[in-house]
């Protein structure tokens, strides 16, 4: 149980498909989407070569902060250029970047997204290098309502880069191919991350609240009602925020509430963090049997850790009978997406020992 090798991910890309969209004109809509997530786009070349060129090296000189990323809690290596809705002292080509960003996009925004009160709230630089952060796992964005994305590096400086993954299996990952100037537009139903296989990349990204008010009170208000419609990733959303005490007061009880709310609509991510928490007692006491039940139904989705973790507890009885040949069974699908680059997570203990 241990020593996964790591070899490189085949990059297969999404299928791009122009539509015409309302005042943009015409976009490029993304194909490879899960069954809640509404359409991404992206919007080819609209900001110019030289404000790129400024904004890139201003960006390269920006002393980045290294508290931990919501979706990994690994030290992040961004930098605000924005907060609640103001922008932060800028030098010129980043500032014109941000404007031009916004100016671009926002209009896009208000329309695919039915919000004509969307606002840019929070604006941030973020740094891919090796050695320090070259990924940003699957994740759905928690604190934005729609979401900007301007890769500011040009497509020679990396390989990789955004990608999207409607399930929790990562042959289903598909990278999203960007041009020079081009941006990408998502709302919070997108499951999507970054992956820079070679190089160095610096993004520019916007996170857009549905009210100016909610950007002003750090409140994430959409989730609230589509949750109690139904919604799961809403669901699995107010369940992350309850847990970490971001953007909601932090409550174990509240956050099992929802989080399985979203486990039993079927939503892999909520799964396994419903499986985490029976396993360590957050919100509920320790127990085994249902920690084991939520971790198979995300393994049977095709998550690694997931796959990993239930490998485990067949191993050791924890939770199931144990069962040898159902361990290798699950060790193997696990392991065979460990070696193509998927970074693990979870209780350590469950992974590693
Ligand atoms: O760096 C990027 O292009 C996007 C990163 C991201 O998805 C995030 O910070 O939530
Ligand atoms: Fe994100």
């Amino acid at each position: 149980f241990n020593s996964l090798q790591v070899v490189s991910l085949e990059v297969s890309h999404v299928q791009l498909k122009p539509v015409s969209v309302g005042v943009s004109g015409v976009v490029m809509q993304g194909a490879e989407v899960s069954a809640t997530a509404k359409p991404f786009f992206v919007l080819p070349q609209r900001l110019s070569e030289d404000l790129l060129v400024s904004a890139l090296e201003e960006a390269q000189r920006l002393q980045m902060d290294d508290h931990e990323d919501e979706a990994d809690w690994l030290p992040a290596y961004e930098t605000y250029v924005m907060e609640k809705a103001t922008m932060d002292t800028l030098d010129q080509g980043l500032r014109s970047a941000v404007i031009a960003l916004e100016q671009a996009a926002l209009p896009l925004v208000q329309k695919a997204y039915d919000c004509p009160t969307c606002v840019s709230c929070t604006g941030f630089v973020r740094r891919y290098l090796p050695q320090e952060r070259m990924r940003v796992p699957p994740h759905f964005d928690i604190t934005a309502y729609a979401t900007i994305i301007l890769p500011l590096s040009p497509p020679q400086n990396y390989t990789g880069g955004f990608f999207v993954q409607p399930t929790a299996h990562v042959d289903s990952r598909r990278f999203v191919p960007l041009g020079l100037g081009d941006l990408v537009v998502h709302d919070f139903t997108l499951n999507h991350g970054i992956e820079v296989l070679h190089g160095g990349r610096y993004s520019l990204i916007l996170w857009i609240s549905e009210t100016l008010e909610a950007c002003h009170g750090s409140h994430t208000p959409w989730h609230a009602q589509r949750a109690r419609d139904g919604d799961a990733v809403a669901q699995h959303l107010l369940g992350m925020m309850f847990s970490h005490g971001n953007g909601a007061p932090q409550d174990d009880l509240r956050a099992l509430e929802w989080t399985l709310l979203a486990a039993t609509n079927g939503l892999a991510n909520a799964q396994f963090s419903a499986g985490t928490m029976y396993f360590e007692g957050k919100g509920a006491p320790e127990d085994y049997n249902r920690s084991f039940y939520w971790y198979e139904k995300a393994a049977e989705q095709g998550d690694a850790s997931a796959q990993i973790i239930v490998a485990r507890m067949y191993w050791e009885g924890l939770g199931s009978p144990a069962d040898s040949e159902l361990a290798a069974y699950w060790y193997r699908l696990g392991s065979l997406q460990a070696a193509k680059g998927v970074a693990l997570s979870g209780p350590q203990w469950l992974l590693y020992s």
